[in-house]
């Protein structure tokens, strides 16, 4: 018998046993049951190798940007760009998705969240989660006992009970990146991709119950690459359906284009999903962050200040607006990003921040956008006022926004350097935030407010990846400083002592900031950017 003969679960058995390797956690049986169980080493006998292809093909991309290409749209795609073709259709649940909240799968914020004054809840696997073994298996049951309906929490120290009300918003589950492994888990002795580990477990347990009240199993796919990485999805989407006899094109997604090289390649992915894609989405933070990184050999493409990198910034104006134009012309939505502000305590100091959030949410509504994210209840309110108001009565979306007056937008635009300032106290905020972040993230907190902004794995990538440019490429600081790593050093202790005069001696103490001083001092004078911080980070995650 040969390997295309062989069905699924022959394949799944001649490769290997999947082996849960982590330590028992609660939950851990109502998640990992047989059918469950089959459906993940199904997909990771079919789907494993060709992922690790995939991974390594980001790596030679990225060397030939390293040697002075710049990406552009592919010549040998253009038939996909001019062609005449949309995607297939957005359920009607899908239909307005004008404000969207963010959060972790933690059990009390699943529930404020399905409350909120919104229309869809993205409930995060990824950016906003340290994925601690306990997490991501208490993050499925939460999210299984959130679809029946029969979710409650009661906070034992106020007493403060919580359950669903009657209409809760739509959910999405946001499973990890590609490159994310979740070692608890192997398959063939490996460590399986987490995008599976999340993938299968929600939508095997939910997909019925979903299908039956009228939604579906819906997904959020973070950090794509190239068309090449949503024709994988699109396979394992295919796959999945044919399994449980589900017509083509029940499960859908939405995915964020929030890597540089994705903005080039928005219509191949539009393309190569097109049974199953309802949605691009800015993902911002991360995509800035690719910014830097795939111009990290690009002297004239260094970053200002991240506070300097608003989304007015020509080359982020010309991604929100390529990104509406494409999705609009192939009858998908197009989702704007976070505007990180979460709100202040004191009525002047949130006053300031909804005018930001305001103003944040008009540029994207403006732009064409359909929907938005928020961070946090608090402001749904702010960003369902600013998209009522251009979507108008009557409609569910901006689907009719086609930009199609719009001059091309090229590479070069997509590609502008960004003018700003790099200042010393921007760079000493850029090392309080990693520092702070990190302790977080590898004490099993993936999403923090500091200084009134939300932070979470994408934004603090941009915090420490830009001092790494900045040392790199040998940057003088406005005041007139040379950015060394000696000078990096230096900060980096004196930012220590800041941060544990804010945080308290006991809870410094208590915490893990002297690792997370190392790890940021090993990645950030490394003479190699480190791919992501949760790659290390996660090595250092002991649960
Ligand atoms: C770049 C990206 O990928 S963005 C997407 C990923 N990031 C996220 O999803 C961020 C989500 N946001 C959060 O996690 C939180 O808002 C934080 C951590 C930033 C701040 O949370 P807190 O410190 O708890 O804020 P705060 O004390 O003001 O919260 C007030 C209430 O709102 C709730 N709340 C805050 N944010 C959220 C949220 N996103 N979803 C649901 N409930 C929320 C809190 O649970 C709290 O509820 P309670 O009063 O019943 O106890
Ligand atoms: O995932 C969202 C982002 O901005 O990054
Ligand atoms: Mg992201």
């Amino acid at each position: 018998m040969t390997q295309a003969d062989m069905t699924n679960e022959q394949k799944a058995q001649t490769q290997g046993q999947l082996n849960i390797v982590g330590a028992h956690v609660e939950g851990q049986q109502q998640v990992f049951t047989e059918g469950a169980l089959n459906l993940l080493s199904v997909l990771c006998a079919n789907y494993m190798d060709e992922l690790e292809s995939l991974l390594e093909a980001r790596g030679e991309r990225q060397r030939k940007f390293d040697q002075g290409e710049l990406p552009d749209f592919l010549p040998h795609t253009r038939e996909v760009r001019e062609g005449n073709w949309q995607v297939r259709g957005i359920p009607a649940d899908l239909q307005d998705r004008r404000v969207e909240i963010t959060g972790p799968v933690d059990r009390k914020m699943i529930i404020n969240a399905l409350n909120a004054n919104v229309k869809v809840f993205m409930a995060d696997f990824e950016d906003s989660l340290s994925p601690t073994w306990e997490k991501v298996v208490q993050g499925q049951v939460n999210l299984m006992d959130a679809v029946r309906g029969d979710i409650s929490f009661t906070n034992e120290q106020t007493g403060k009970h919580y359950q669903l009300k009657e209409d809760p918003a739509v959910l999405i589950a946001r499973v990890r990146g590609l490159h994310l492994k979740e070692k608890h888990i192997e398959f063939a002795g490996k460590p399986i991709p987490g995008a599976l580990c999340d993938f299968a477990l929600y939508f095997y347990h939910n997909y019925h119950q979903l299908l039956a009240k009228g939604s579906g199993p819906y997904f959020y796919i973070p950090k794509l690459e190239s068309h090449l990485e949503a024709r994988w999805w699109a396979k394992v989407f295919r796959m999945v359906e044919e399994r449980f006899c589900l017509a083509p094109g029940t499960i859908k997604c939405t995915c964020l284009i929030e890597t540089l090289p994705a903005v080039f390649e928005m219509d191949e992915i539009l393309f190569e999903l097109k049974d199953n894609i309802v949605a691009l989405n800015c993902g911002r933070w991360d995509y800035i962050f690719s910014y830097i990184k795939t111009l990290k050999n690009h002297p004239d493409r260094i970053l200002p200040d991240r506070q300097q990198v608003t989304m007015d910034k020509p080359f982020l104006s010309a991604y929100s607006r390529l990104l509406v134009k494409t999705c609009h012309k192939r009858g998908a939505l197009a989702m704007g990003g976070m505007a990180a502000f979460i709100p202040a305590k004191d009525e002047a100091g949130n006053a300031q921040v909804l005018t930001k959030v305001r103003g944040d949410k008009e540029l994207e509504a403006r732009n064409g956008h359909d929907g938005t994210w928020v961070a946090h209840p608090g402001l749904a309110d702010t960003a369902m006022g600013i998209f009522n108001e251009y979507i108008g009565e009557g409609h569910a979306n901006q689907l009719h926004i086609t930009r199609d007056v719009d001059a091309p937008i090229l590479a070069a635009e997509l590609l502008a350097p960004c003018d700003g300032e790099r200042t010393e106290e921007g760079m000493r905020l850029n090392i309080r935030i990693a520092l702070r972040y990190i302790e977080a993230w590898i004490s099993g907190n993936g999403c923090v407010p500091i200084y009134g902004l939300m932070e979470d794995a994408a934004t603090a990538e941009i915090s420490r990846a830009s001092i790494w440019q900045w040392i790199q490429h040998e940057q003088y600081l406005s005041n007139g400083k040379l950015v060394t790593k000696q000078l990096f050093k230096d900060m980096l202790v004196q930012e220590l002592a800041n941060v544990k005069e804010e945080v308290g001696a006991e809870a410094f103490t208590h915490g893990k900031f002297t690792q997370a001083a190392v790890l940021l001092e090993q990645i950030t004078t490394a003479d190699e950017l480190v791919d992501f911080l949760t790659l290390p980070g996660y090595r250092m995650l002991t649960e």
